[in-house]
């Protein structure tokens, strides 16, 4: 990544016990379902380094501003199709045409619709994107432009090189933070360094989801699930289209400005040549073969486990330092095609899972855009009725990459169960949508 996106950041010292009152005044913000899932690494303070009394941190620069400024947080997650040559013949039916995050919303909206409560309080269900080619691009989504209770980005939308397709992508992000109330996680807006929400309500952090929960009671209790969880009927105001449009239409040109969205294709792409799919099918067949047998027809179904401990240590400076060279050199290479899959029947095993994981960062980043000053007339503490949004006479954009930390390697197998469930869950929706159309055309 090229310093410019990334965010300053300088080495401190600091008292450690001030850190450790701060991990402990936290911790709560923190939801609990993340803290024990084991996701992350543990927090970076060791036993050791507090017997010291300094500890070295990172200082990161403040991404959202100050008072005046605009900053958008986007997550534009998965941005291609995998190789189809490596998917097996059921998987391929819905990978060739759902991406992944449309793939993995329909698989939350059929979880939220076999819960208990999901389906009354998710009148809606999202919409599929339906891709012909990567490369055309035809994006054949649904659209919705009147309610705003559900929202159909799609990141191939985003990632492609045809600007209306970026537009409606940036605008579908926007129906995002309105349907969630502000708090999905696929776009955010803050105003003076503040969260805020459609309702135009500017709360102090949007990590504190207690003052959320008590502003809007219509917000879920159960806090803690990821944006789609948060879909409700409760929607506040919204900017007016006119500024909504020159919001969608600046942050699209942020991005291109950037170039940070072929960038991040590239290296999301380019370390996953052969998908998670692909992965779990050669670590089946080295496990068969290693035992001196021959592949089943059919994968056995026990998806849980197919990546063996053995494979899953985090990934050390060496093989971090080759990856880093595998990237310099496909530049070098300046092909804009990414690395043909079969080059990787050379690489082993482990090599491609450390790949993936670092594939994985740049599906999972965030950016953040800040339009500096953008705010005419705006007050810290209310939303004043006459401010404005003015992106055309102030500072230029600043945009800055986050959230690039290494995933750990023990997700793989997460990884691969969550592949599974997603596109069979697409293909059961397929075959349940085209079998309703049936039934409906037939109708006596
Ligand atoms: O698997 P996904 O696509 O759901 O991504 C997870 C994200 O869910 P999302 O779909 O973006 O709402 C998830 O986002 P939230 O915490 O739900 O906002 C995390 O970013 C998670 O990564 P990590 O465990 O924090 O390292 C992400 O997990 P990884 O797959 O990146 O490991
Ligand atoms: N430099 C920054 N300036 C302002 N806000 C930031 C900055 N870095 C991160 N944030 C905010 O904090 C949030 C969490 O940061 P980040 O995603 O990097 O941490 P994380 O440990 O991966 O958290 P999570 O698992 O909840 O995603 C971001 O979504 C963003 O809203």
């Amino acid at each position: 990544m090229p310093h410019d996106i990334l965010p300053a950041e300088n080495r401190v010292i600091v008292s450690a016990n001030w850190i450790q009152s701060l991990l402990v005044d936290s911790a709560n913000l923190r939801p609990a379902s993340r803290v024990s899932s084991g996701s992350h690494h543990s927090i970076p303070v060791s036993t050791n380094t507090l017997d010291s009394d300094v500890i070295e941190v990172s200082l990161v620069e403040n991404l959202l501003g100050g008072e005046g400024d605009l900053a958008v947080e986007i997550k534009p997650k998965c941005g291609f199709l995998p190789s189809l040559r490596l998917l097996s013949d059921e998987s391929r039916i819905v990978k060739s045409r759902r991406c992944r995050l449309c793939m993995h919303r329909l698989l939350r909206a059929t979880d939220r619709r076999r819960s208990p409560s999901g389906s009354a309080r998710n009148p809606t269900e999202p919409v599929l994107c339906k891709v012909g080619t990567e490369e055309s691009g035809a994006c054949n989504n649904q659209r919705h432009h009147s309610g705003r209770l559900s929202w159909d980005y799609c990141p191939l939308d985003l990632y492609s090189s045809d600007r209306q397709r970026r537009i409606h992508a940036v605008e579908e992000l926007y129906a995002s933070w309105q349907a969630t109330s502000g708090e999905g996680n696929n776009m955010r807006l803050f105003v003076s360094g503040k969260a805020m929400r459609p309702t135009g309500t500017i709360f102090d952090t949007i990590l504190d989801k207690n003052s959320i929960d008590s502003v809007e009671p219509t917000i879920t209790e159960n806090s803690d699930d990821t944006a789609c969880d948060k879909m409700t009927e409760t929607i506040g105001m919204e900017l007016p289209d006119d500024m909504r449009d020159q919001l969608c239409a600046a942050i699209v040109d942020a991005l291109d400005d950037a170039h940070v969205l072929p960038l991040l294709k590239a290296l999301q792409q380019e370390f996953d040549p052969i998908g998670i799919e692909g992965l779990g099918q050669r670590a089946r067949e080295e496990d068969h073969y290693s035992k001196g047998g021959t592949m089943p027809a059919e994968p056995d179904q026990a998806i849980n486990n197919v990546f063996p401990e053995s494979l899953l240590a985090d990934p050390s400076p060496t093989e971090l330092e080759a990856a880093k060279q595998f990237w310099l050199a496909s530049v070098a290479r300046a092909s804009t095609l990414p690395v043909e899959p079969d080059t990787f029947k050379t690489k082993d095993l482990r090599t491609l899972l450390v790949f993936h994981g670092i594939s994985a960062i740049f599906k999972d980043c965030s950016i953040i855009i800040r339009f500096p000053g953008a705010l005419r007339g705006h007050q810290s503490s209310s939303l004043d009725p006459s401010w404005a949004i003015d992106l055309v006479n102030g500072p230029k954009a600043i945009l800055k990459v986050i959230d690039l930390d290494l995933k750990p390697m023990r997700k793989a197998n997460k990884w691969y169960g969550l592949d599974d469930r997603i596109w069979r869950n697409a293909l059961q929706e397929e075959q349940r949508r085209d079998c309703e159309m049936l039934q409906r055309r037939c109708a006596p």
